[in-house]
């Protein structure tokens, strides 16, 4: 379980994020929306501790993530802008993070190379992958570990349908397991609907909207969206 507790991240005096009391259950799917600019980024690197808060507390099962080295383990991160050595091949790539973990299981590897239909190109060096070939190995380097959090910025952007539709499958199975909980920004408004449990709406810094058990609800996500955007803007409206 994360919970955010009174949490700000002051970048200058005209702009703040501000996750005041937010908690987010293990076996959910959480996505953070709005529009560009809204804070999603900014509250994603402050979950993962890259970003430090100007005031406030993330904690994990109680315990703030720079206090015990060992909550790191537990989380796979995807950032927005992957991070790969691109003079190694996407295979060695893989293997030198799950080796850092201490943990090169090749035959697992092979198994998300083959998920993510990248396995023909996996002895290709990374410089010459198309932007979407070089997310699918952030996403396998996130995997590698067997994260219990996993947590992703735009993971869907350089994906193509096919494995889109793949990838949401296995999130929908590896939540379901003990301890697991997903937690990603997307402008996405159909992969969110499809498969998020709960989404939460940001609009400049704050959380204007959160959305629980979207599953089964008449409603779609896009509709919600939109209209809570839309009273938002009437509010600033308003207000002049
Ligand atoms: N290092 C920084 N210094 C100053 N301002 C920043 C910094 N990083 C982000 N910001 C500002 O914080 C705000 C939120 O940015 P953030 O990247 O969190 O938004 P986002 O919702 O992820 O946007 P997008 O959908 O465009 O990726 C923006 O106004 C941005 O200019």
């Amino acid at each position: 379980m994360i919970v955010y507790d009174n949490v700000h991240k002051r970048y200058d005096k005209n702009f703040e994020v501000v996750i005041r009391d937010l908690r987010l259950d293990a076996n959910h799917i959480y996505a953070f929306l709005g529009e560009n600019g809204a804070g999603k980024t900014t509250a994603i690197r402050m979950t993962l501790g890259l970003l430090k808060p100007s005031c406030g507390r993330i904690l994990y099962d109680g315990i703030e993530l720079n206090k015990n080295v060992l909550l790191k383990k537990k989380l796979g991160y995807v950032s927005d802008v992957p991070n790969l050595y691109e003079s190694l091949t996407g295979f060695e790539q893989i293997q030198f993070i799950s080796g850092l973990y201490g943990r090169v299981e090749n035959e697992y590897i092979y198994e998300l190379l083959d998920l993510f239909g990248i396995y023909e190109d996996k002895d290709q060096i990374i410089v010459k992958y198309s932007k979407g070939m070089k997310q699918k190995i952030s996403i396998i380097c996130a995997l590698v570990h067997n994260p219990l959090i996993l947590i992703l910025d735009e993971p869907f952007t350089a994906l193509d349908p096919g494995i889109i539709k793949k990838f949401k499958k296995y999130l929908n199975e590896f939540v379901k397991k003990e301890e697991r909980l997903v937690l990603f920004s997307t402008h996405d408004l159909d992969a969110a609907n499809t498969i998020c449990t709960d989404a939460i709406i940001m609009r400049k810094g704050n959380i204007i909207q959160t959305f629980s058990e979207l599953k089964g609800e008449q409603r779609q996500l896009e509709q919600l969206y939109f209209e809570s955007i839309e009273q938002d803007v009437s509010k600033y409206d308003s207000a002049y």
